[in-house]
């Protein structure tokens, strides 16, 4: 797919999950048991052991599933960002902005995501090439003023990221976000040692209702 429609595809999928530290042996079930709540955007955080093999195992796995995106987040460098498109990332997010980060992914036609928590990093990141802006960390900053840097940015697609699930999605979305990331709303490490992947299926119906009502 083209950059253009993977970013559309993020935009419309309303929630992008991000796993952070789920080991390579339950990837694959966590994604399954995501997917089956109807998120269907995977970030495998890169600061997580063997992410770049996670990446490798989901896209081959959903390679014939165009409704699945798989991607790379807590990319700080452009090394990272290349491994990760190597492995089959279609999408990079980080919780910073990254110029050389941006550069390599527009290079290559991946949907790039950097982390900004000012509307002067939002215009910078826009500029430099961003897709998308990830504002980080969301609920620290609150739905308000995502709201406040959407009037004069009207044209930049915000992410809000960190903090978000069930309870402050909806408020996101009203606020002007196009799609809500999320990570330990949606991730229950208890429920994944366990074997109970039906947690994070429970999880991710409950999110993607809420951020529905509110689009
Ligand atoms: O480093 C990154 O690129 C990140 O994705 C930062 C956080 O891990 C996410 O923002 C998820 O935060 P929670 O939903 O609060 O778990």
């Amino acid at each position: 797919m083209s950059t253009h429609e993977d970013l559309q595809q993020l935009v419309d999928s309303g929630v992008i999950a991000v796993l952070r530290g789920v080991e390579r042996d339950d990837v694959v079930d966590v994604a399954d048991a995501l997917i089956e709540g109807g998120v269907t955007t995977l970030e495998v955080t890169a600061d997580t052991p063997g992410a770049m093999d996670s990446i490798s195992d989901l896209a081959d796995r959903y390679a014939d599933r165009d409704d699945v995106l798989v991607g790379a987040g807590t990319v700080l460098d452009a090394e990272t960002a290349r491994a990760a498109l190597l492995a089959g990332a279609e999408f990079v997010v980080s919780p910073s902005t990254h110029e050389d980060v941006i550069e390599m992914c527009n290079r290559y036609g991946a949907v790039v995501a950097p982390g900004v928590a000012t509307p002067t990093e939002a215009v910078e990141a826009y500029q430099a090439g961003a897709d998308v802006l990830k504002l980080f960390p969301a609920s620290d900053l609150g739905p308000s003023f995502l709201s406040s840097v959407k009037g004069p940015l009207g044209q930049v697609p915000i992410v809000p990221t960190g903090g978000v699930g069930p309870d402050n999605a909806g408020e996101f979305i009203e606020a002007g976000a196009v799609a809500v990331g999320a990570g330990g709303s949606l991730i229950d490490d208890e429920a994944i040692a366990a074997g109970d992947f039906g947690v994070l299926t429970e999880n991710a119906e409950e999110l993607v209702a809420a951020v529905e009502d509110a689009k």
